[in-house]
């Protein structure tokens, strides 16, 4: 599955209807047993959440949107499918946990593409379900330097700290990325399945537990004059980084 939602896969509304859609129809298709996720776009994975998002709309609509992000993390981090994430680009906050909800990471050796969930230098929390997938992956302390640090890691480091599982060069990226997926299909589907829910119910239960509250967190926080001006002033920044 490509990524595409120009200029940079940030994750609208849209984007995440549109890939529950197809995860959906992907898992109902009897021939289908994996997924490759990539972007169409070299140098960019995902931008993460769309920050046009979460600026100037109505409580409503920030609703709306953190119902859809809860309901692609659920989608995804329950496949039945085995999901591969060949990244090739950036993925900074929404992207790192989009690729951190797969079953396996492959990130191209370019020094330009970092991951990590940097919310913290854009003056906003990362919620406690990307905290949850983080310390998951790469375990309590690093995940809490990392998170309260904002870091993006480049792919030497984040492969050390293990927020992801290979880096390779990035001709490389799609012939790796298929012969894992090679390895991870040898193994019987419901063995392997049945051990994926088993590792993460925990976590999923963690959210769907809360889910209207963490709605109701999201909407009241985002809502504040604060974190408004603290978004703008980020886009901002990205705006006059280009002049
Ligand atoms: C409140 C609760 C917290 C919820 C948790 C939040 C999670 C998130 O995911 S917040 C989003 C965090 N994302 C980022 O910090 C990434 C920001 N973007 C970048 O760093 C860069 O754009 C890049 C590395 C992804 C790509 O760089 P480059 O190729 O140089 O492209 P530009 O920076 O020139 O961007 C092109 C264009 O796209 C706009 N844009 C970038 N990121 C986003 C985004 N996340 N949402 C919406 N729009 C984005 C950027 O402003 C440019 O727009 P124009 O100037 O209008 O062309």
């Amino acid at each position: 599955m490509k990524l595409k939602n120009p200029p940079v896969n940030s994750l609208s509304l849209e984007m995440l209807t549109e890939l529950v859609i197809n995860l959906e129809k992907l898992e109902n298709d009897k021939a289908v047993r994996g997924l490759v996720l990539t972007s169409e776009y070299p140098g960019i994975f995902s931008a993460g959440l769309d920050l046009m998002e979460m600026c100037g709309r109505n409580p409503a609509h920030y609703a709306e949107y953190w119902k859809a992000l809860q309901e692609f993390w659920l989608k995804l981090y329950q496949s039945s499918l085995v999901v591969v994430a060949a990244i090739n680009g950036a993925s900074p906050a929404g992207g790192c946990l989009m690729s951190l909800i797969c079953d396996y990471r492959i990130l191209a050796d370019n020094p330009k593409y970092t991951i990590g969930l940097n919310e913290t230098l854009l003056g906003i929390v990362a919620p406690f379900w990307f905290k949850d997938t983080m310390v998951n992956t790469i375990g309590h302390r690093a995940s809490e330097r990392a998170l309260q640090l904002g870091l993006l890691f480049p792919p030497a480091e984040a492969l050390q700290v293990g927020l992801v599982d290979q880096v390779v060069p990035e001709d490389k990226l799609q012939s790796t990325a298929l012969s894992v997926m090679a390895q991870w299909l040898a193994i019987p589907d419901h063995a392997r399945q049945l051990t994926k829910t088993m590792m993460r119910k925990p976590t999923v239960d963690h959210l769907v537990k809360q889910r209207d509250a963490d709605i109701q967190n999201f909407v009241s926080f985002v809502s504040r004059d604060s974190i408004q001006k603290s978004l703008q002033m980020y886009l901002q920044k990205l705006r006059q980084k280009k002049s």
